[in-house]
């Protein structure tokens, strides 16, 4: 087996980052019971009375579950087996068209309040958006200051940046732009964006640490780095949960218990080895020299080329698994846990209070800080408004020339006076529209994280665009004057 050389790779998280002196949200035991999610009926509207009827698809099936501090719990299984719909159910996102039955609890309280759940988890999504003009060192300070406590000083949030960069390895590229594509603006790799992704979140040092695909798109030396950093947090007392799509074997063996899915139902819920023994007791024996994920994953499969054997297959392994003495230790492991609720309480519940890390005032100066500079990063759009307005003020400028001072003239004034404020009108019109689609999914994501009331947001691009639209006004009108 070929180990990852160290000294290539980013060291794994270390203990230091407990040395800031913020409270560690340690200890958090994550379960779901009797979760079922269907996707409603389609409703007949006024346009949409002659579709088909459609069913009502019940595509997660009484599902429970438990994760544990300290250990790394990877979501496995086909592709529609219900990996994604039960993360977002986790993380109480993207639920807005499925209707959601059962419950999902922290330390035996019900959480339902994203707010709540961001407090204490971060969530790294398998897709990385970032604002691509900022560099690395600038996106994590943001991200620092507006989702670290209040109480929490400058230096200590700075201290902690310093920290994730290094045990992330990003250091190298601190003063590096994330990039812009569609800009041409050439930013960090593929990999150091994945994990630029995965710093994001462990800044704030979540007790419970999501995370969709992980690995996707890494190579196999990045994605076991990244493996490695999840196990170190999770050696720290972090709960982590991840869904993983064909973990190379190396990768696998770090997993400390499994959980997988079939058709929306529970598969397997237990250790690695527990899970070799529940599929050999099912008549599915792990062939020597097979890296187990594949195989569970295959085993787990609806072939499209042999729809009702595999439909059987799945169905026989799902109610084995519910019958099973791993079924039951799960179940009693939950209510275990239901009753731990006392001993660990206090400290989570002061986190959960606290939806805003940042208070109203320093939302808004890091905001305007954030706005200032990605416009100034990004002159192109500044010169070609710049520009625009030149030639838009010089075409008006010469067809209102030397106006005669006489009732004609007055016509003529009051025409490029409205011309002039339809142009302001218009322009500034578009140049909202240009502005807030194009961070409108970072703004989402941030908002998801409870990391600003949308107010500030609003208002910083207020602030920071008021003064290009005073000053391309001031070309206009100074030309056409
Ligand atoms: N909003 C929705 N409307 C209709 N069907 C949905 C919706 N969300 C999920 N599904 C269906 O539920 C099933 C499970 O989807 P899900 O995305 O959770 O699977 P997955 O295990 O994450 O798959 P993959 O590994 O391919 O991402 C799929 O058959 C999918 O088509």
């Amino acid at each position: 087996m070929i180990k990852p050389q160290s000294d290539l790779l980013p060291r794994p998280i270390s203990n230091g980052s407990i040395s800031v002196n913020m409270e560690s949200g340690n200890n958090l035991t994550l379960t779901w019971e009797g979760l079922n999610v269907y996707v409603p009926e389609a409703k007949e509207g006024f346009f949409s009375k002659k579709k088909p009827k459609c069913e009502k698809m019940h595509i997660v099936q009484n599902v429970f579950g438990i994760a544990r501090p300290g250990q790394i719990l990877a979501i496995m299984g086909a592709s529609g087996a219900g990996k994604t719909t039960l993360l977002n159910v986790l993380t109480l996102r993207n639920n807005e068209n499925l209707v959601v039955q059962g419950s999902v609890k922290i330390n035996s309280k019900i959480i339902d309040d994203r707010k709540q759940l961001s407090a204490v988890s971060g969530y790294v999504q398998q897709n990385d958006i970032f604002i691509g003009t900022l560099k690395v060192a600038e996106h994590l300070k943001f991200q620092a200051m507006l989702r670290m406590d209040r109480h929490t000083s400058y230096e200590e949030k700075m201290k902690r940046v310093e920290l994730v960069m290094n045990d992330l390895n990003l250091k190298k590229c601190e003063n590096t732009l994330i990039g812009v594509a569609q800009l041409g603006i050439k930013g960090i790799s593929g990999g150091e964006m994945r994990r630029l992704a995965f710093a994001s979140e462990i800044i704030t040092d979540p007790g419970i640490l999501f995370c969709d695909e992980p690995t996707s798109g890494l190579d196999s030396f990045m994605a076991m780095s990244i493996v490695e950093s999840m196990k170190n947090l999770a050696k720290q007392g972090k709960t982590i949960v991840c869904t993983i799509h064909q973990p190379s074997s190396e990768i696998f063996e770090i997993f400390d218990r499994l959980y997988l899915m079939a058709e929306g139902r529970s598969a397997f819920l237990g250790d690695l080895t527990e899970a070799k023994d529940f599929f050999a007791s099912q008549g599915f024996t792990l062939p020597i020299n097979y890296n187990p994920a594949d195989y569970y994953i295959k085993t787990l499969a609806i072939l499209p080329s042999n729809k009702e054997e595999s439909k059987e297959r799945v169905k026989k392994i799902c109610d084995g698994y519910d019958s099973s003495k791993y079924c039951q230790e799960a179940m009693d492991n939950i209510k275990k846990a239901s009753g731990e609720q006392n001993l660990k309480s206090a400290s989570f519940q002061s986190q959960l209070s606290s939806a805003y890390k940042a208070g109203w005032l320093t939302q808004l100066k890091w905001l305007i800080w954030r706005s200032f500079l990605s416009m100034s990063r990004n002159p192109m759009e500044t010169k070609i408004l710049a520009i625009q307005t030149f030639f838009i003020a010089l075409i008006f400028g010469l067809i209102y020339l030397q106006i005669e001072d006489s009732q004609e003239g007055v016509q003529n004034i009051n025409g490029v006076l409205f011309l002039l404020i339809t142009n302001a009108s218009f322009s500034n019109m578009f140049g909202v529209l240009n502005s807030f689609p194009a961070e409108l999914p970072i703004f989402y994501r941030d908002h998801q994280n409870s990391m600003y009331r949308t107010v500030n947001y609003y208002l910083s691009k207020l602030i920071t665009e008021v003064n290009l639209l005073i000053y391309l006004k001031m070309e206009d009108l100074s030309l056409n004057f």
